[in-house]
């Protein structure tokens, strides 16, 4: 599928790193190095305006890698970028470190993965199906 997007960032678009990646590295658009503090968050443009078709949303993601080697994450991951919304994409980075963290212009801060959704319409009842599970949950099953 192709996605309209208006890059008003100096950076390319986002890309795919391997053939079957599932998210896009989303790119710092910064106009000088931005840095983190231990448990500061900040949001961070990318530069990038899309179109998403109806019924599709966008989900920011933290990268792993970030994540283990800084503790860097995206604080309301996964973000969700709605069909309709026409802003800067950007990226709510936090930094659960005890170390500051510098965000440099152009880093990989992100992944961004375009997802299906639905959207749903209620149906009220009195009553809901039985099933084995029940109510359980929160560790009923067990550990092991
Ligand atoms: O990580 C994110 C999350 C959201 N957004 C943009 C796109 C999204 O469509 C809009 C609203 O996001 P959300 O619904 O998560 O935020 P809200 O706090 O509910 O704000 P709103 O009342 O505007 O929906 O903000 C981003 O750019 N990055
Ligand atoms: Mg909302």
């Amino acid at each position: 599928m192709t996605i309209k997007v208006i890059n008003h960032s100096k950076h390319p678009l986002p890309e795919y790193q391997t053939l079957l990646s599932a998210g896009l590295d989303l790119r710092a658009n910064l106009s000088e190095p931005i840095i983190l503090q231990p448990l500061e968050r900040k949001l961070i443009g990318t530069g990038l305006f899309i179109e998403l078709p109806a019924g599709f949303e966008a989900q920011i993601r933290p990268r792993s890698g970030l994540a283990y080697k800084y503790g860097l994450s995206v604080l309301n991951t996964p973000g969700t970028i709605d069909a309709d919304y026409r802003g800067e994409v950007k990226v709510l980075l936090v930094n659960l470190s005890n170390e500051s963290f510098k965000v440099e212009d152009g880093e990989r801060i992100a992944q961004m993965v375009v997802a299906k959704h639905e959207q749903i319409k209620w149906q009220p009842v009195e009553e809901l199906s039985d099933t084995e599970r029940g109510s359980g949950g929160y560790g009923s099953t067990g550990k092991s």
